[in-house]
């Protein structure tokens, strides 16, 4: 039983799935109907992105009123465009969770338009290593999400640095955790059966699942990774996007630690989620670039589930991810995830592989 955190466990866990109603609504929709527009670093962001922030902040303004958010999206595109600020709009007014008890713990619904617009702009905290900062990436996965693939809405409490409470809403995998590992991509939209699920986690008192729904949150059960007894058969996560991870040298480090089946590329933390439930074994995500730093938001939740079912996560280099220096991993390089047991085994050929061995 949950003693600790557990009412920001419960709010996170609603407010998750009241974004994830919100992003699945978008999801239905045709790429162009998703209101996609290019960020200044030329990655997407969609109304579905704008829409669970604000949703997300809305049920942690109400709740949680004096601690820091950082949050991936900001305002300022809708401010200049009146259209995707109204089209954002329609679907802030209308999502609310059909248990209205739960609703009214969130606060209930968002007055009007300009008090959207502010919510949106309050993730622009700079984090750090003191205090209680909560962490949103509304839509993990944005290409994911347009392609018609795996994609997360992702929510962290962090505090003086260290993540207290992650969950996940993973609305296109498998309910059931037992489900194979496939990448899933070009899902039949429309049809939800059988799709949905929340992870969570509570430092110090391990990692659940439970199926994301529409309705009354169901109890969630523990999800422990899967004991890795042959690493030949481990089955590893990367990215779909070359550009997010190095794909190539992936491919020489599953040689060496003598893998044999082909990597499953999916987007977005759902890979934390899919390992974190024995459905896969192994995920890496390996610099593209040594300028570019990992977001804080696209790893905390998905760090936490992991560790506390039973696996480590490290950056290439073998140290814990640091998520007290600011919005960035800036003293991290990439990310090393798997079962305790092996870590040090695949850290080894990770290491290998990229030179980093003294
Ligand atoms: N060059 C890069 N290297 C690593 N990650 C990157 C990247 N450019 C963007 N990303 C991040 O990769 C995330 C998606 O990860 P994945 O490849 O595992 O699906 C994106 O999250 P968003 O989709 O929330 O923007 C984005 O923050
Ligand atoms: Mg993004
Ligand atoms: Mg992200
Ligand atoms: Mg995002």
């Amino acid at each position: 039983m949950t003693t600790l955190y557990a009412r920001e466990l419960e709010i996170a866990l609603l407010a998750v799935q009241r974004a994830a109603l919100l992003t699945r609504r978008v999801f239905r929709e045709s790429a162009e109907q998703k209101g996609t527009v290019s960020k200044d670093d030329a990655s997407p962001v969609t109304v579905g992105d704008f829409g669970a922030q604000a949703l997300i902040i809305s049920a942690l303004r109400h709740n949680f009123p004096r601690d820091a958010i950082v949050a991936e999206e900001e305002a300022s595109v809708l401010r200049e465009d009146t259209r995707l600020r109204d089209r954002v709009w329609g679907l802030v007014r209308d999502t609310k969770l059909s248990d209205i008890g739960a609703e009214g713990l969130l606060g209930g619904a968002v007055p009007d338009v300009d008090s959207m617009l502010h919510l949106l702009d309050q993730g622009q905290s700079q984090g750090g290593r003191i205090g209680r900062v909560w962490t949103i990436d509304p839509i993990d996965g944005t290409k994911g999400f347009l392609r018609g693939g795996q994609y997360a809405v992702a929510l962290a409490l962090l505090e003086d640095g260290d993540v207290k409470v992650g969950v996940l809403g993973c609305p296109n995998l498998p309910v059931d955790d037992s489900a194979p590992l496939t990448e899933n991509i070009g899902l039949e939209v429309g049809n939800d059966k059988g799709r949905g699920v929340l992870f969570a986690a509570v430092k110090g008192e391990g990692a659940t699942s439970r199926p994301l729904g529409t309705g009354t949150l169901a109890e969630g059960h523990k999800i422990h990774m899967k004991p890795l007894i042959d690493m030949k058969n481990a089955c590893f996560c990367e990215s779909v996007e070359a550009g997010h991870s190095n794909q190539s040298e992936a491919a020489k480090i599953a040689q060496k630690l003598g893998i044999t089946k082909p990597s499953v590329r999916m987007d977005s933390q759902a890979k934390y989620g899919s390992i974190a439930r024995g459905a896969g074994d192994i995920y890496l995500r390996l610099p593209t670039s040594k300028s570019y730093q990992e977001k804080i938001w696209d790893h905390a939740a998905g760090d936490l589930i992991v560790r506390e079912a039973g696996g480590l996560v490290t950056d290439t280099r073998g140290n814990r991810l640091d998520f007290g220096v600011g919005r960035t991993l800036a003293s991290n390089s990439g990310v090393v995830a798997a079962p305790s047991a092996v870590h040090s085994q695949v850290l080894d050929a990770v290491q290998e592989v990229l030179g980093l061995k003294k």
